[in-house]
């Protein structure tokens, strides 16, 4: 916290959105804001979905298995509820949170609170994902991370699904998604439209 120059307390409060396809460094690039706050004494609170069992049901965890404790929470009002006197607040997998978490966010960041949410800007079908667009719209700084392109490496756009499964949420590691450049992601998507009419024949 500062001091401003007529003597009262000034929490400068913000919404930081960490976006960009998987394993482009989301979780990472959270990890360490987070913990530069902790070093410098400031109160931290991490929240995740509680959906996101992937790698821990109460850890946020990177695909490098970089950890940081954290609060599994069913809706974004609980995290609300659950950051009274906190300083910086941690969203990790905000792509699965209802849309109310936009209000929640500029909430706490108006009440002085440093907010720092990481999500999927899109989803495997290259949809905008859940609140993510509009917590871009809101936020004061968006930082967009990119993973490498598995088949050509180039910088990766999107996240491509490798298993047959329709259902918008599935969580998943390296054996069902892979990161892909714009052209790769193009050209995998077609393919694939080809075998499906190819198969309905
Ligand atoms: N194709 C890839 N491009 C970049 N990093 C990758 C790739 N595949 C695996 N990784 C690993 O994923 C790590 C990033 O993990 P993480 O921060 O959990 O990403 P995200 O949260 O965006 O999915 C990288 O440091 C790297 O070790
Ligand atoms: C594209 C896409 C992803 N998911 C799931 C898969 C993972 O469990 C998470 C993303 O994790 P990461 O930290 O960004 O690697 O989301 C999904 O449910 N639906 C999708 O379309
Ligand atoms: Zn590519």
């Amino acid at each position: 916290m500062d001091n401003n120059f007529t003597g009262e307390t000034h929490r400068p409060g913000r919404i930081e959105v960490i976006c960009g396809s998987m394993f482009s460094g989301k979780t990472e690039e959270l990890i360490r804001r987070l913990k530069r706050a902790e070093f410098a004494r400031q109160k931290v609170e991490i929240f995740k979905p509680a959906i996101d069992t992937r790698y821990s049901d109460d850890e946020v965890v990177s695909h490098d298995r970089h950890s940081i404790p954290s609060t599994p929470v069913d809706s974004s009002s609980s995290i609300l509820l659950l950051s009274s006197d906190i300083e910086v607040v941690g969203i990790d997998e905000a792509q699965f949170f209802d849309d109310g978490l936009v209000n929640v966010c500029n909430d706490l960041a108006n009440r002085g609170v440093r907010v720092i949410v990481a999500g999927l800007d899109m989803d495997y079908k290259g949809i905008p994902f859940g609140p993510i667009p509009a917590l871009c719209a809101v936020a004061d700084e968006v930082t967009k991370v990119h993973a490498i392109c598995v088949r050509c490496g180039s910088v990766a756009y999107a996240s491509h699904r490798l298993v047959a499964n329709s259902k918008r949420v599935m969580l998943g590691e390296q054996s069902e998604y892979e990161p892909l450049c714009r052209e790769c992601y193009r050209k995998a998507t077609e393919e694939e439209a080809r075998l499906q009419a190819g198969n309905k024949q």
